[in-house]
This record gives structure tokens, sequence and C-alpha cells, in this order.
């Protein structure tokens, strides 16, 4: 017979308690919650409730508050003034910090994975659901329950237990994490974090298919995105954050995105994220920075293409499909097939293996990369330094300023410095894997401003986007299926829809530039 030691049912409780439907009963519930950490005031006296059997979106801007609102809520942080309570018990934390016990039905998936790369997936699963697993075999029923619930939430996502995690790519990551949450014996509350900024578009409706099961068994979600339309089509309620307090809560179906925006506190611009950033200049009239002539290596069939002197070149497509080893080449050009003129820059996609030094500061961290174009005669200058980091944290809003450490910012404010330090170097060429994945839509706005500002000076970049509608700012794009170029579009050419039928298109028009 099959044993599984997790809830068949992730919810075991009854649907109504004191003659409540399940619908109102509250099961967190926050009041006056504040949190400060040094001078910031991350939580600013928050008020809210969270309900059995809806998913509420929480929105905000990089830096509102949404993480550390969480981990309070999840038992996992003290606050230092106002109440938890959990499915009616006062949870808050006394002397010793939150207890453990009163939180065991709030689980947590977090954007930046927290499994153990070094451990297999049953591992995983049983660092963080252990007091739901038998002594003796428990990697088989951790196997077991981890296979179930991958099978009912991403059917196709192709891994096994026994794998280990250093092995996965980052959306099979993001699947176990979101997995290894569910995994309890009792589940109130699922927060997901970004759930679905590494995943692909099928995996997303997946779980969102999901997640509408688990609330008709009366589990509540807290679905935190920025995401805007993706937040509106699948909450009941939304909630937005703005600089630490709750600001507005209104039900989903009454609002369009740009009321999110605006109760978000961005400025709802004429020009919208998705319009296109017309380029100066034909894009073919541009001197040759970067060039692939027929390569065909793991993972690329026969790709040719051109970047050109401060020409921005989207890599579109599914993911997976040859556009990370398009990058990885252009930045490692070690065969003949691949020429680059100039210096590179390289933002990749997972913020784990960015090279980031969290222990220093947000300004070391710029420094670091800028510092060999502000030298003269290999001095360092450090005024010109200071003036650079300063610019730097300006134009990106970079919440936390020049000093604060790395370890420090929401992980929006990381991801711009990331950016930032790509920029901040006299690199010619700017390779970026999905940069903006958790950067809030405003600050968006303002990178594709950057980018197209930094190409007007001379600077190419290449571009791979897991959202075809950022193509739209790029001034040639390369839609890549099974590793090869599959549509070259320019100018008037690039659209979302273009690129998802071109993406999808059953003929297999190997470099059949369009
Ligand atoms: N451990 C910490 N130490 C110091 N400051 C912190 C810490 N954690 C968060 N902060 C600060 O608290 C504020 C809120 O951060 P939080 O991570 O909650 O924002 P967020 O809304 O989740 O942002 P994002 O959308 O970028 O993930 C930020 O100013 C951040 O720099």
């Amino acid at each position: 017979m099959h044993v599984d030691n997790f809830a068949a049912k992730p919810h075991a409780a009854s649907r109504k308690e004191g003659g409540r439907p399940s619908g109102q009963r509250p099961v967190v519930i926050a009041r006056g919650v504040t949190k400060t950490y040094g001078r910031t005031r991350a939580l600013t006296g928050v008020d809210l409730e969270v309900r059995a059997g809806e998913v509420l979106g929480l929105v905000g801007h990089n830096g509102a508050g949404k993480s550390t609102l969480m981990r309070v809520l999840a038992g996992l942080e003290a606050c230092d003034e106002g109440t938890v309570t959990v499915c009616g018990r006062d949870a808050s934390s006394g002397e010793a910090g939150p207890r453990a016990g009163d939180f065991r039905g709030v689980r947590m998936a977090y954007q930046e994975t927290s499994l153990c790369p070094d451990l297999t997936i049953a591992e995983n699963i049983w660092v963080s659901s252990r007091h739901c697993l038998p002594r003796m075999g428990w990697r088989r029923a951790a196997g077991n329950g981890a296979r179930r619930r991958l099978d009912e939430m991403f059917p196709g996502h192709g891994v096994t237990p026994g794998d280990r995690v250093e092995d996965l790519s980052l959306a099979q990551r993001q699947m176990v994490e979101i997995v290894r949450a569910s995994l309890v014996d009792r589940l109130d509350l699922l927060i997901l974090d970004e759930p679905t900024e590494s995943l692909g578009p099928d995996a997303a409706r997946s779980l969102y298919d999901y997640v509408r099961t688990l609330t008709a068994d009366g589990v509540a979600v807290l679905l935190i995105s920025h995401r805007i339309r993706e937040v509106l089509s699948v909450a009941d309620r939304v909630a937005v954050l703005r600089d630490g307090a709750v600001i507005a809560e209104r039900p989903a179906s009454g609002l369009g995105e740009h009321d999110v925006l605006a109760l978000m506190g961005a400025e709802v611009a004429a020009k919208t994220e998705n319009e296109r950033v017309t380029a100066e200049g034909a894009a073919g009239d541009r001197p040759v920075l970067a060039e692939m002539r027929g390569t065909t290596a793991p993972g690329l069939r026969d790709v040719s293409l051109q970047v050109g002197v401060g020409e921005v070149v989207g890599l579109a497509g599914l993911a997976g499909q040859g556009q990370q080893e398009v990058l990885e080449r252009l930045w490692r050009p070690v065969r003949r097939d691949t020429k680059v003129r100039g210096t590179r820059a390289y933002v990749p996609g997972d913020r784990q293996r960015s090279g980031v030094l969290p222990l220093w500061s947000v300004a070391e961290n710029l420094v670091v990369s800028a510092m060999r174009g502000i030298a003269r005669r290999g001095l360092r200058r450090p005024a010109e330094e200071r003036a650079v980091v300063r610019d730097w944290v300006e134009r990106l809003a970079i919440r936390g300023g020049p000093d604060a450490a790395m370890t420090d910012l929401s992980g929006g404010n990381q991801q711009k410095v990331i950016v930032a330090r790509a920029f901040a170097s006299a690199a010619d060429l700017v390779l970026l894997d999905d940069p903006f994945r958790g950067v809030d839509v405003h600050t968006k706005t303002d990178l594709y401003g950057l980018i197209r500002q930094e190409a007007a000076q001379g600077r190419s970049v290449v571009w791979y986007s897991s959202e075809n509608a950022e193509m739209a700012h790029c001034d040639r794009v390369y839609v890549f299926r099974a590793g090869r170029v599959v549509a070259e579009l320019t100018g008037a050419e690039i659209s979302e829809e273009r690129i998802i039928a071109v993406s999808f298109a059953e003929s297999d028009g190997a470099q059949n530039h369009e």
C-alpha cells in the first residue's frame, strides 16, 4: 500500500469554524506590526488579514516591506511591536521569539530558494518537514511525497526525488521550493514569494490551477508578485504595501493594472512598460561588435547572429531553447565561429550565482567593476569612485544607499545593484540573462530607459528575457527554438504576438530568418 506522511488533502481542518464559512474565517491576522532594522523602518504598523479559502495578492515597490512582513507572518522573525494571530491563537512572540509550534501550518516558498544545493530533493524535504516524517524510511516517505506533489502541481517537471538540487535548472529548483513548502501534515496558509519569476508559462498555469484546489479546500494563499496582471487574474483580494504600511485592501475584481500601480506609488507614465521605445538609426548600418557564424555546440544548432555597436539585441523564445548558451559563448568566445571585439560584462539569471559579494557594501560591489575605467595609470581615484557610485544608486533608486551591506537590501534592490554593476563597468558589450526578475514595474521602466540611453552612447546589449513584452525595447530580436534561430525580427516586426507565434510554430525552419 502507498504510505504517505503528508496530508493527501493539505488542509485537514474543518471548512467551517464557529459557523462561519471558511472564506471569511481569518487564518492569520496582523495588527499594528512594526519592524526596524537599524535605522530602516521596514514595517510601520501593518494591519492585514488573510482568510481561509482566499488568494490574497500582496504588491508593493522594491523595499516596500513584503518579504519582511512574510517572515513575520510565518513566525521566522519577531516583530518589534504589534500582534500576529494564527488560527485564533495569539502567536505574537514573547521574550524568546516566535514559537515555531504556533506557525506550523504557515508555510513559505521563497523567491531565492531555501533549498540546500548539496542535498537531494528528498533530503531537502526532510530538512523542512521532518516533523511529518517517520524516523525509519524517511527518505522513501519524503521522496514519495515530493513525487506525488510534483506530479500534481507541475506535470512534466522532469525531476526525480533522488536528484541533487545543484543539478536542477532554476525553474526546477523553484518548483521543488514550492512543493517543499506545501508538504506538511496540515497547511493553513501558503505564502508564495514571486513564485513564477523563474517558471515558464505552462508551469505557472499548473501552479495556479493547483492553488485553486488548495483554496477550494480551505487553505489561504498569500501571493507576492510584481506581475500585476498575474496577481489580478489569480487573487480574490489585493493588498498594497507602501513604505512599510498596508495602504489599500481591495477585491481584485474591481481593479485594473493602472489602479494598482497608482496605489503602489508608481507614476503611471504615459509610456507604458510594454510600449515600444524606438531606436535611433537603422540597425543594419552599424559596425559589427560581436557575431556568431554557423555555431553548432551543445544546445546550439547552426546559429548565426550579429550584434552591432550601440545595438540592443533580444534573444527570445521559450525558456531553455539555446539563449543561455548564446550568452555564454559571447561571454567566453573561445572558438573561431564566435567573434567579439571589446570588453564584456555579464548579468547571470541566477542571482545566487551572480558573483555578488554579499558581505560587501553596495558601493564596494559597484566599484569593483567600475574601478578599471576610473583609475588613472593604475591609481585609484576615490572621489571619482564615490561620484560614480552615487550616480548609479540614484539612477536606479537603490533603496538602502551606497553604504548598505548587500545582504541588508531587499531582493529587488540586490538585483538592481547587479544590473548597475554591469553598466558601471566600461564594458562594450553587456550580456543580460533575464535580468529584471523581482524588480518592480516602476524600476523596470527606468531600466528599459537606461538600456536605451547606454545603447545611444555606443554600448551594445544582448538581452534574454522570459517576458516577450520586454523584447519591444530591442532593435533586433532573434527567436530561438530547440537551439536554432527560427526568426530574426527588426523594428516594427517586433511584437509579443509575433514572438509567441514563431516560438510555437510547428514547421522547423532552421535559420529561416523571417
Ligand atoms: N536583514 C536586514 N537588515 C537590514 N535591513 C533590512 C533587512 N531585511 C530587509 N531590510 C530592509 O527593509 C526594507 C524592506 O525590505 P523587504 O525585503 O521586506 O522589501 P520587499 O518589499 O520584499 O522588496 P523586494 O520587492 O525588492 O523583494 C528594505 O529597505 C530593506 O533594505
